[in-house]
């Protein structure tokens, strides 16, 4: 079986960047080298200030320190680290195509099918390569026939080992993953390649957690695992809304089913909507492939968990606005929490920008504190969406750093993500800076053990009256 010396991963993202750090970690002996296209990305990844790294994830900075310049190196160099790597991992972004066929639906495949060009041409010995990025079913196909046509005599086996890492917790999902998953053709070279792919992975995840399969199976379960999570959330969800008309609880209800251990009690807590690049854009993934496969009644039903989650959004503003008299326009709206979920800096798909958007349509006055996300990519976030001029989001919403401050004279505070810091604020005293009625709209019921009602705020949980 070949030895692996020299790993490449194309792509320092928020999958590439952690992954290639423990990878170079746990297996000491491979030089790791990370490529980007994107300059500024790679001096953030090499910069000397560990806690300007472009990822925040626990744990992650005292790993690259560690390794970095050792057996972890970040560079530009895309063609130089593959010229000189036995392994090649893809880990560039798969967003949703915004233009032509498929727009709003199909994951665009522009940037993997360019790595794929990049690595035909460069190539001058053998290689494994692996699609690291979420792809849809059959990518492993496209990419064959890229690099198979060269005419340069190398042989490129190609795998699908997709991640599985959640943002917050990536470096402990990725040191304890529950299962690596490695798709491979079952021919002689295709299982020799799975096999050195796995060799890396047993440094240190025990070999029954590493999982050998065909490459469709592979692609798709990846998909598949992500439909079903965001469909839990949105189960949960459509939940929140019955309760809030029957009296029940929705953190006791979570509780009573989730006991059931068919059930189980992960990923059943009730929110403002799920966030993150990849739930929506894998769902709309399979939703297409489903119809472009003619499955019309697979399609709809996967679409049903992005509708849920779109509806968990507008019904929370519609609370916001109609508890306020059905009026907020001029009304001083502070949001806690940007992120799209707690301990990342991470805000692709946050359901915060869509709630913001949306009470900025009613006129109201908003004022966001975050303690991880950046001004600057806050207002980009409502730039993107494109529903008004960026100079009148900047006149419409200030970003602050001190939580407390921007209480003063507020209406209400909704809080979007689940900081823990929040729940250690001295409440009183924000009840006391605010404008009366106070209210406190939680779209993460963060604050379900507190005493904000016996304080005199007007306080809506989410999922209960
Ligand atoms: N973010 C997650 O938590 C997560 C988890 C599991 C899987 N995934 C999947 O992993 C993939 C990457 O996601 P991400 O969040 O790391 O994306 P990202 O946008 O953070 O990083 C992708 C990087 O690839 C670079 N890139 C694009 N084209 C390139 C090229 N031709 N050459 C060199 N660099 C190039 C970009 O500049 C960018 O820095 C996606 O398919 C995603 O669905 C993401
Ligand atoms: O009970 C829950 C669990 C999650 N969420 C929300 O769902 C979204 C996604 O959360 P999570 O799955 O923890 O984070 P991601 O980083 O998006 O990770 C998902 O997406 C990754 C990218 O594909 C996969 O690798 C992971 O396995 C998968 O969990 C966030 O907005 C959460 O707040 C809820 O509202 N309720």
């Amino acid at each position: 079986m070949r030895s692996v010396k020299n790993i490449c991963c194309i792509g320092a993202g928020y999958v590439g960047g952690p992954t290639m750090a423990v990878i170079a970690h746990e297996c000491p002996e491979i030089n790791v080298t990370v490529v980007d296209i994107n300059p500024e990305r790679i001096a953030q990844w090499n910069g000397d200030n560990l806690d300007e790294l472009p990822i925040y994830e626990p744990g992650l900075k005292e790993i690259v320190a560690k390794c970095r310049d050792k057996n972890l190196f970040f560079s530009t160099d895309v063609e130089g680290a593959i010229d000189k790597s036995e392994v090649v991992f893809i880990s560039v972004n798969t967003p949703t195509k915004t233009y032509g066929k498929g727009k709003g639906k199909a994951a665009d495949l522009k940037y993997i099918e360019l790595c794929a060009r990049t690595i035909a041409k460069v190539a001058k010995s053998d290689k494994i390569i692996i699609e690291k990025s979420t792809l849809p079913v059959r990518t492993a196909e496209a990419l064959k026939s890229i690099l198979s046509n060269t005419g340069s005599g190398v042989n490129f086996e190609i795998l699908s080992n997709p991640e599985f890492l959640a943002e917050g917790t990536a470096v402990n999902d990725l040191m304890n993953p529950d299962r690596v998953l490695i798709g491979g053709d079952n021919t002689p070279s295709g299982i020799e390649a799975k096999e050195v792919l796995s060799k890396i992975y047993e440094h240190w995840v025990p070999e029954e957690r590493i999982l050998k399969t065909n490459v469709w199976s592979s692609e798709l379960s990846k998909l598949v695992a992500n439909a079903f999570l965001a469909q839990r959330v949105s189960s949960i969800n459509s939940i929140s809304a019955l309760c809030e008309k029957t009296d029940a609880n929705i953190d006791e209800v979570s509780k009573a089913i989730g006991l059931d251990s068919r059930i189980g009690p992960k990923f059943l807590k009730a929110s403002v909507g799920f966030g993150g690049s990849c739930f929506q854009k894998d769902i709309l993934n399979l939703v297409y492939i489903a119809r472009s496969l003619g499955l019309t009644e697979v399609a709809d039903y996967w679409e049903q968990v992005i509708i849920m989650n779109d509806y968990q959004k507008s019904r929370f503003v519609d609370k916001i606005i109609t508890s306020q008299y059905n009026t907020i326009n001029g009304k001083r709206i502070v949001i806690y929490g940007w992120a799209f979920k707690k301990d990342t800096n991470d805000t692709r798909e946050s359901a915060a920008i869509y709630v913001v958007d949306a009470l900025l349509e009613e006129n109201a006055e908003i004022i966001v504190y975050d303690p991880k996300v950046s001004e600057e990519r806050i207002f980009a976030d409502l730039d993107y969406l494109g529903t008004r001029d960026s100079s009148e989001n900047r006149k419409r919403v200030t970003v602050a750093n001190d939580p407390m401050e921007i209480t003063k004279n507020a209406h209400a505070i909704a809080i979007l993500t689940e900081w823990d810091e929040f729940k250690s604020y001295d409440w009183k005293t924000i009840y006391e800076n605010m404008m009366k009625p106070a209210f406190v709209f939680d779209g993460r019921r963060l604050m379900t053990n507190s005493n904000l009602r016996q304080i005199g705020f007007e306080y809506y949980n989410l999922g209960e009256v």
